[in-house]
């Protein structure tokens, strides 16, 4: 099975990669990891480019994320069930409107379901067990109340990332099967970085890949 990893930055998969160097990839699985950069420009062109190369049989983003909801410790990690994307459209005299509300996109057009991108888990050889999160991606992280209430009240989002919604698009366009894992490094509330947590979320994210790819291996 060839599982290939994504992740926004080195520092987020770190020890998973060092995990592969030293213990090699689990039985039967051949793992690549890429580093696509953070944002949804990059992500989108090193994922397209990798899926060219190569079609991987499971494709895994991996990667940290701030939490709408406070009922989630910092270092919960998370799949993601459903992406939109929160910043992309037009500032009406004021009011953020999405291009599905300037109807520059139509709802249901594939590989949308209604307005968001659907990860049905299909194709996977196991969903792993734990919180489904909806998710939302942004070009900026949200820092500031008037920005947090329109993001919850137009897509009621639980996480926001700065590269998910690219993974799930490139992935459905490919019919390739998908998982996006986060951990939980900081709440999304006002702009305040002492309160972040990125190692604890870089060690349970890398904790739950491990667990991941091992449970894959030992199923072949
Ligand atoms: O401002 C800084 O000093 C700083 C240092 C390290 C990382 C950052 C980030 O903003 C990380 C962005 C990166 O992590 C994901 N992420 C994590 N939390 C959030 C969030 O609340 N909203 C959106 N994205 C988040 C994101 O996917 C990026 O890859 C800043």
């Amino acid at each position: 099975m060839r599982i290939l990893v994504i992740a926004a930055t080195s520092l987020e998969i770190k020890p998973f990669q060092e995990y592969l160097a030293t213990r090699g990839a689990p039985r039967g699985c051949q793992v690549d990891t890429c580093i696509g950069g953070i944002g949804l420009m990059h992500t989108a062109w090193r994922l397209g480019k990798q899926l060219v190369r190569q079609k991987p049989d499971i494709a895994l983003q991996a990667g940290i994320a701030g939490s709408f909801r406070h009922d989630w410790p910092l270092g919960q990690v998370v799949t993601v069930g459903r992406e939109q994307l929160g910043d992309l459209g037009v500032d009406d005299a004021g009011t953020f409107k999405d291009l599905f509300d300037t109807g520059l996109w139509t709802a249901g057009t594939p590989p949308f379901e209604g307005t968001g991108l659907v990860n049905t888990f299909s194709g996977l050889p196991l969903v792993p067990v734990m919180p489904v999160a909806a998710g939302v991606s942004v070009n900026t992280v949200s820092g500031s109340l008037p920005l947090i209430a329109r993001l919850r009240e137009k897509y009621a989002p639980d996480i926001e990332s700065m590269e998910g919604a690219a993974f799930h698009y490139a992935c459905l366009q490919e019919q390739v099967p998908f998982l996006q894992l986060r951990s939980i490094s900081n709440y999304v509330e006002v702009r305040d970085k002492s309160k972040w947590n990125i190692p604890l979320a870089v060690e349970t994210l890398n904790s739950a890949l491990i667990k991941y790819v091992e449970e894959i291996g030992s199923r072949k």
